[in-house]
């Protein structure tokens, strides 16, 4: 597993637009040289801005849209078109701006939907779903993701893996159902630590003073099941993508401030 690597931005906006411009550059590649790519994406304030970023720059029409697979790293347990889902807010943001294939924009299930209220089944299914994507070289699990993006918490959670929580703890399963999220709502599906370590490359995102404290514990030496965020590693690469609000609070060993 990769080392975490931090990229500082000045402002929020300035992360957005960057990371954007960034995913960009990434599914360009994946695409030039596997012919297609695939990416995760995050709910939350962070996530919802990169992709709102990316619907605004012109460079979105150099990405083969149709030869894009997404999926999510958690959903909120909520009814289809719950303003609140993150499928949602991303659909808000980019999605219906853009020509995706409906068949290779991987939602998970709604509350009422096809396994009703069992989130466990939920996310049985959409584990299913990760392995009749994934090739022989995945051992069955979930494909290899080409990027992966995390909104931080300000609980050091990512995905819905919340601290001391089962689902951080999960070492076998992809994907599992989550009860009692301190963050509404409480019931939820989220991909599983060993599942998000299967990409290529995860970003964390965290902007705003409030994500301050969160990236001091989880980049300090912080246990994953304190510190989920901590956890959260890519098989190539680790980047935390931050503005200079959330990278306040770091060791200076980490990102030492710029001098007078
Ligand atoms: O509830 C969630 O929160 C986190 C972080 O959200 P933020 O608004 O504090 O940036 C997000 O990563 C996760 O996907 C989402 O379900």
């Amino acid at each position: 597993m990769s080392t975490p690597q931090l990229v500082v931005h000045h402002d929020k906006e300035l992360m957005a637009q960057a990371a954007a411009a960034r995913l960009i550059t990434k599914i360009v590649d994946a695409q030039a040289s596997r012919g297609s790519a695939s990416v995760v994406l995050t709910g939350g304030r962070n996530g919802n801005g990169l992709l709102a970023a990316l619907a605004a720059a012109p460079a979105r029409d150099a990405v083969d849209w149709g030869r894009l697979d997404l999926w999510w790293g958690d959903e909120r347990f909520l009814a289809e078109g719950d303003p609140d889902r993150n499928v949602t807010q991303a659909r808000e943001a980019l999605l219906d701006a853009v020509p995706l294939d409906p068949k290779r924009v991987h939602a998970m299930p709604a509350s009422d939907g096809l396994f009703g209220s069992d989130v466990e089944a939920a996310a049985a299914a959409y584990a299913e779903e990760l392995a009749r994507a994934a090739g022989p070289e995945n051992h069955g699990a979930v494909p290899t993701f080409d990027v992966l993006m995390l909104g931080v918490g300000p609980d050091t959670h990512v995905a819905s893996l919340f601290p001391e929580l089962p689902a951080v703890r999960e070492t076998q399963r992809t994907v599992v159902g989550v009860h009692g999220a301190p963050k509404p709502p409480p019931t939820r599906v989220t991909l599983t630590l060993p599942a998000i370590r299967a990409a290529r490359e995860v970003w964390l995102l965290a902007a705003g003073e409030d994500k301050a404290q969160a990236a001091a514990i989880a980049l300090s030496g912080a246990g994953e099941i304190q510190a989920p965020a901590a956890g959260a590693r890519g098989r190539s690469r680790t980047l935390w993508l931050l503005d200079s609000a959330a990278a306040s609070q770091l060791p200076r060993s980490l990102y030492p401030p710029a001098s007078p």
